[in-house]
């Protein structure tokens, strides 16, 4: 067990994830005064533990602090409470309640997806806690089913929404010059993912996709990288699955307004989602029904949504541009959240460090910087995946742990920008970052009424039609980011290979193959000879060929016998 300051034990870890190692914890002692709660001595609490990257960094270290007031008064009956921050010598780390039960994501994967009604009232209880947040000035940006725990009380579940503020954590201004992307691509926001101004309507488009993905057991967006599942954030226009009731789509499909200023407010989110919920059940009368096709009109803008600070275009007084990008330039990178890069050595033993260094196999590995200029043509082959494809890769498309990596701007296809050709510097090995590998997706499951949740166990009335399996979502494979080729002497060019005549290399098969040929040329060319020949006549037998060649076998054979014979009696 590992100390956590004066007062707390790290027991077990729970889960790692892109920013840090959530751990089982217990409280040794009473907390200061300067923690939301005190908690008792034996208290079980969770910490995260922030990872190295993050600690490292003095700037946010400073923004850690910072927030540490609005971090601990968030507060909402569907927020994990956060009880109190440490930072001590080169170690942050979040105190939260300890929450006893799976999060969704592996809810989602054990039991298939939810009826529509269930889905509808679990994202309404996760729109409450955003809407509490945002009115405190502090926007999620990373919601996905993965960071909403389901608390045990009572027999009932009830959705806890975490993470809060870890996103915002990771975002210093300070160091978006070094083009690092944050976010999990299944569930960002077409405005993140271009680098334009966040708001508070990032985490209503996250809520969106969370509902979809709740209703039909997969998020909306997939693609074969992380990269084409950006592209259609960016463009695509999600359908309806036949099995999602028309008026829950309506709400989908305003969460998922590529218009961030078209998308409903949390408030308005939540009450249009229990509108729904009550007229797609089984007893809803006509008033509810009604009521749920016209959920539309509830479904109003935030006229003053909550900006994300630190980003170009926020309302924002602590707002810092990136240092080579012009003022009111467009820079994708500007918007994505940084960490640092520790400079160290990979692999370098640090003091402080709490989170054991796994190394190569540790899946929380945040990707490396890579100093500019690493992407230049020279080197780069043609075939290779596009820098920005390899990284984003790596960040798989759904549940993925969030990713922070380098995102060079000068591969950045969305810039549009004339490749220069300039000479880049030699680069540095890096550490190869690691994914965890893509858990399978339920295939066919019905959805569940999520028992135990509170839940009225209703059925969709008429807006059932009979469940399509989910076709599962292709595994990504994590391809390492292109890395340029040390210069090598011309080769020659490779003769054409020989096909082998023998490819199960069995001994000898060449040549038994080599003899029966050998052996049925001689036979057909001696049947030709004899027919074709006069040489039966020769012989004075006038017989065909079969038959002397019967005649022969069979003296052969007699004298075989004989020669058999007399050796027998001879003894
Ligand atoms: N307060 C908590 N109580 C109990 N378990 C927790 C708590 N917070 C997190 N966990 C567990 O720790 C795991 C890791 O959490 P974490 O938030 O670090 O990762 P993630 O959300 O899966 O990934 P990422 O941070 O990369 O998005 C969670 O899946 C959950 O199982």
């Amino acid at each position: 067990m590992r100390p956590v300051g004066s007062k707390y034990l790290l027991e077990e870890p729970l889960g790692r994830g892109a920013t840090g190692t959530v751990w089982r914890a217990r409280q040794r002692e009473t907390a200061g005064a300067e923690a939301a709660v005190p908690g008792q001595p034996g208290e079980t609490v969770a910490i995260k533990v922030l990872k190295e990257e993050l600690a490292g960094d003095p700037d946010i270290v400073m923004r850690f602090l910072r927030e540490r007031s609005v971090l601990l008064r968030l507060t909402h009956p569907n927020i994990v409470r956060v009880r109190d921050l440490v930072v001590e010598g080169d170690l942050l780390a979040l105190v939260m309640d300890l929450v006893d039960g799976p999060d969704l994501h592996r809810y989602l994967r054990e039991n298939g997806p939810l009826t529509p009604v269930a889905a509808a009232l679990m994202t309404a209880q996760i729109a409450d806690a955003l809407a509490a947040s945002h009115a405190d000035g502090v926007v999620h940006r990373d919601l996905k089913p993965a960071n909403v725990l389901l608390m045990q009380h009572e027999g009932q579940m009830h959705p806890m929404l975490t993470d809060f503020g870890i996103a915002r954590l990771a975002d210093s201004p300070g160091l978006t010059r070094t083009h690092e992307f944050v976010g999990t691509p299944a569930y960002v926001a077409p405005e993140s993912a271009e680098g334009r101004p966040q708001t508070s309507a990032v985490d209503i488009y996250g809520a969106g996709i969370l509902l979809y993905e709740l209703v039909t057991g997969r998020p909306p967006f997939s693609g074969g990288s992380a990269l084409e599942v950006l592209h259609q954030h960016l463009s695509a226009e999600p359908r309806r699955p036949s099995t999602v009731p028309e008026p829950l789509w309506t709400v989908i499909e305003r969460c998922l307004r590529k218009n961030p200023d078209e998308r409903p407010s949390a408030e308005n989110l939540a009450r249009g989602l229990r509108v729904v919920a009550e007229g797609v059940g089984v007893h809803a009368n006509a008033a509810q029904i009604a009521a749920a096709e016209g959920v539309g009109a509830l479904l109003a803008p935030d006229p003053d949504p909550t900006a994300v600070p630190g980003v170009p275009g926020a309302a924002d007084p602590t707002q810092v541009l990136p240092t080579n990008a012009p003022q009111g330039a467009y820079d994708p990178n500007a918007a994505t959240s940084v960490l640092p890069h520790t400079g160290g050595p990979a692999g370098a033993a640090d003091p402080t460090a709490v989170l054991p260094n796994t190394g190569a196999a540790d899946p929380t590995a945040v990707m490396p910087p890579v100093p500019p200029g690493q992407y230049g043509q020279q080197g780069q082959q043609p075939e290779q995946p596009h820098p920005w494809q390899t990284q984003l890769r790596a960040a798989r498309d759904r549940n993925d742990q969030t990713q922070v990596q380098y995102l060079d701007p000068d591969e950045d296809p969305l810039r549009r920008r004339p490749q220069r050709q300039v000479a880049r510097p030699q680069q540095q090995p890096r550490q190869a970052p690691q994914a965890r590998p893509q858990q399978p997706q339920p295939r066919g499951r019905q959805p569940q009424q999520a028992p135990g949740y509170g839940y009225p166990q209703q059925q969709p009335q008429q807006y059932a039609p009979p469940q399509q399996p989910q076709q599962p979502q292709q595994p990504q494979r994590y391809a390492p980011p292109a890395r340029p080729e040390p210069q090598r002497p011309a080769r020659e060019p490779r003769a054409p290979r020989q096909r082998n005549a023998n490819p199960m290399k069995i001994p000898g098969l060449g040549c038994l193959k080599g003899c029966l040929f050998t052996i049925v040329i001689l036979v057909v060319a001696s049947w030709l000879i004899w027919e074709l020949t006069p040489l039966h006549t020769w012989v004075g037998q006038g017989k065909g060929y079969w038959d002397q060649m019967t005649d022969w076998i069979g003296k052969v054979g007699d004298w075989v016998e004989k020669v058999g014979g007399s050796s027998g009696s001879g003894n």
